[in-house]
């Protein structure tokens, strides 16, 4: 018996392996053709990973062998079915990696995709395979039996290496791994041997296995790919040699005198050729790659391709740009730059550090790194997708020594600064799928504005924004639109509230009818942004529901005006600056309110109703800092002159504080209250919170019994029925339910793989639908 018998012994997947397994093979059924581009992918990232290392490990590579790929499609003998071949001579896997790599690890992707596929449609499920890093398992919707033979290369990992199989099938949920009685017959690599379905035959015609590749994965391959084709070949018959007649001249060269003949004219002869069928491999990406070609001899659909198939989307980008450049140190460059039509799933939620995953730096077409360290794009940019391939760099390139040149620096500043020319002229063309209010302006370019302050001014110029006037306004838009006098930027910034809600505050309403332009600011991010900013083209921005707002053009007479209605109300101010309390440490006549009778107003160092929403969003650990309780006092209370409530407050105030009379102690009482429901209504109305909700209520009922003429004392019946005593049986039937209760995860586990079974595989576990069709 063979030692390697004795050795197989059958382990089953891990659980999430053997769940992902089912649901690639179950539910990526229409999707299939994509097993190609997956293995060639990881034989790509093998031959990259075997490249890589002997970088450091000198001895690992002789410097000559070939280092790519091959496909190799071979018919049974019985002409029913067959396998293909798909082989690399990269990095290879010991046993230990092959039971971890194929049938253990859970990757890290594995438990996203999981959860993804709740959501999984079969349209778009299929580059969720690659997305999330299942590649290897879409062998199964193409193959019964998947065979993988692996060797590492002689290395410090791996001294003495050995060559192992792992093998699985479809139908099965275990897998063997034991070693290749057959020796080592790769060198170093791996070799995966599809035994095809029955239903799987048309990836046995060499043609469509050669479209696909050259589809999916010649553009996005650094190594060279290689198909075992066989072609027609002209060969020329080789016939009986026949004599050649021995010449005249030879069989009378016996002393007779040479004659000169007449000279014939022969006429070539054309050799005869059959026609004959030979095999070769056919190189499929002899090439260049696609981003070295002048873009205009590139159509949309390469351009397209090329980025699904490197960037594993599965939706079409939205946009590119493609160019030649200089990295300022002499290294010349070609990149593509790509804008996806959608940011990631969990953009907002991942850390300012992100990874530049996403930039593809190649030297010279060979994959170097996408680890740009201190030098990623910042989190505004770092969802787009980038492809560098440089000429030639100024160092032996290795990942530690490019971390500490100045070159990812220059390739990061350089990325930015074209994707804000991209942004800009896709500003001006706007198309349909790119609209004035498309999310970049509103949401990622806002966040270049507000974190990344190096390129502040560039990114803001790009933003835009909903005024009382007009939808998608850019600040210059705004500039240009500036009234004579006016020196400030009026905007009004309250999170999460409708543009049109923002419109009808307090704050806006004198500005709107004078015809001023005010931004009206919805989101977390633009308090910050406008904060970072300060000003533009010079020009101070002012918060409309803060202290210091100017029009700019207040005649003399006007600010007299004001100082005289600050000495008719003074009664009334200062009675009112005794009821604010601590709401407010003034109260001032305003000059910004039109019908609404007074408002609150943050002091220039104070904070604003949305300031410190987002201050209590962010700052958990902070809320009782001293100093911002204290910013939170510097708030103003403005009364309204013209408004007939307050000339009547001043009037009832006047009577009540008149000299000479006896002080009405009702009226004392019934004006504060009114004043209380007026200071907590107009904290109400500047976006402030009301320190008690339920006395502000039940002194407005107050008011309302008053103005309905109920008395104001008459109690509510307040008898209620109390509830029924504790259940004694409730402790029982807690416990029953517990011990049925499937844990959370179990119970998605069994509905996700029901909903996933239905229609889609028989009682087998094979596919059911569609074989006919293929
Ligand atoms: N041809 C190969 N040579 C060496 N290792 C391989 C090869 N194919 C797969 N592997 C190993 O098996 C692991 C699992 O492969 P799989 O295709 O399932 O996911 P992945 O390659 O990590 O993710 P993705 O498909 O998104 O690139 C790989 O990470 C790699 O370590």
């Amino acid at each position: 018996q063979d030692a390697s018998d004795t050795q197989r012994v059958k382990q089953e997947y891990q659980s999430d392996v053997a769940r992902l397994r089912k649901i690639v093979i179950n539910s990526l059924y229409s999707n299939r053709d994509v097993f190609i581009r997956e293995l060639i992918s990881n034989a790509n990232d093998a031959l990259e990973k075997f490249r890589l290392t002997a970088l450091t490990e000198k001895d690992l590579y002789d410097g000559v062998s070939p280092l790519n790929v091959t496909v190799q499609a071979v018919k049974n003998e019985d002409g029913v079915g067959g396998r293909i071949i798909i082989t690399d001579t990269g990095i290879g896997m010991s046993a230990e990696e092959l039971t971890s790599n194929l049938g253990i690890l859970a990757k890290s992707g594995t438990s996203e995709f999981l959860a993804n596929t709740d959501s999984l449609d079969t349209t778009s499920s299929g580059n969720l395979i690659g997305a999330f890093g299942v590649g290897f398992y879409s062998s199964f919707l193409v193959a019964d039996k998947v065979t993988v033979t692996s060797i590492p290369p002689k290395s410090s990992k791996h001294p003495n290496p050995s060559q192992n199989v792992f093998s699985s099938s479809a139908d099965e949920g275990t897998f063997e791994v034991y070693p290749d009685p057959r020796g080592n017959t790769l060198g170093h690599g791996t070799e995966v041997t599809l035994e095809l379905k029955t239903d799987a035959k048309q990836y046995l015609v060499t043609s469509n296995l050669m479209k696909l590749i050259n589809q999916h994965s010649v553009f996005s391959t650094s190594f060279p790919i290689y198909v075992w084709n066989e072609v027609e070949k002209e060969v020329p018959i080789e016939e009986e040699q026949e004599e050649i007649p021995q010449s005249d001249s030879e069989t009378e060269d016996d002393g007779e005198e040479a004659v000169v003949e007449e000279e014939k004219v022969v006429e070539p002869v054309a050799p005869k050729t059959k026609k004959i069928m030979v095999s070769q491999w056919e190189h499929m990406n002899s090439q260049p790659p696609l981003w070295m070609r002048d873009p205009k001899t590139v159509t949309d659909e390469e351009y397209g391709l090329l980025y699904q198939a490197t960037f594993k989307d599965f939706q079409k980008p939205l946009t590119w740009t493609h160019f030649t450049g200089d990295s300022g140190d002499g290294v010349s460059f070609r990149a593509l730059i790509y804008v996806p039509s959608h940011l990631p799933n969990n953009f907002f939620e991942q850390t300012t550090e992100t990874s530049t995953s996403d930039v593809k730096l190649f030297v010279k077409h060979v994959f170097i790194t996408s680890d740009f360290g201190e030098y990623a794009l910042p989190k505004w940019a770092s969802w787009v997708k980038v492809i560098i391939d440089a000429e030639d760099l100024p160092l032996n390139v290795s990942r530690e020594t490019l971390q500490s040149s100045a070159f990812l620096k220059q390739i990061k500043n350089l990325i930015i600064r074209r994707l804000l020319q991209l942004f800009g002229r896709i500003a001006k063309e706007e198309s349909r799928e790119i609209p004035r209010d498309h999310w970049i302006y509103n949401t990622v370019l806002k966040l270049g504005a507000a974190d990344d302050s190096k390129n502040r001014e560039r990114t803001a110029a790009l933003t835009r924004y909903t005024t009382n006037q007009r939808n998608n306004t850019s600040f210059d838009d705004y500039i240009s639109n500036k009234k004579q006098g006016q020196h400030q930027i009026f905007y009004l910034a309250d999170m999460g509230k409708p543009a049109e809600h923002l419109a009808g505050s307090v704050f806006v309403e004198k500005l709107h009818a004078r015809g001023y332009e005010i931004f009206l600011m919805n989101e977390p991010l633009d308090e910050v942004l406008i904060h970072g900013l300060e000003s533009w083209k010079g020009i101070k921005f002012q918060d409309v529901a803060k202290a210091g707002l100017k029009f700019g053009d207040d005649s003399e007479e006007e600010v007299e005006s004001t100082a005289t209605l600050a000495e008719k109300f003074a009664p009334l101010l200062n009675w009112l600056k005794v009821q604010v309390g601590e709401h407010a440490r003034d109260v001032v006549v305003s000059d910004r309110l039109v019908t609404s009778p007074c408002a609150v107003v943050a002091d220039s160092f104070g904070l604003t109703a949305n300031v410190q929403r987002l201050m209590s969003a962010t700052s958990r650990g902070a809320k009782n800092d001293a100093m911002q309780e204290m910013m939170k006092k510097q708030k103003v209370l403005e009364i309204n002159p013209r408004s007939p409530l307050i000339e009547g407050l001043l009037h009832r105030v006047e009577q009540l504080e008149a000299d000479g009379t006896e002080r009405d102690e009702d009226l004392a009482v019934e004006l504060e209250e009114v004043a209380a429901i007026l200071i907590d209504g107009a904290l109400v109305r500047s976006g402030f919170e009301v320190t008690d909700s339920n006395l502000f209520l039940t002194r407005v009922d107050r008011v309302l019994r008053r103005s309905l003429g109920v008395s104001e004392t008459a109690p509510t019946d307040t008898t209620v029925k109390p509830a029924p005593p504790v259940d004694p049986s409730l402790s029982e039937k807690i416990l029953s339910y517990e011990e049925d209760a499937k844990t959370w995860d179990e119970f998605i586990n069994d509905e996700l793989e029901a909903q996933l079974e239905v229609e889609e595989i028989n009682e087998q576990g094979n596919v059911v639908v569609g074989h006919d069709e293929l």
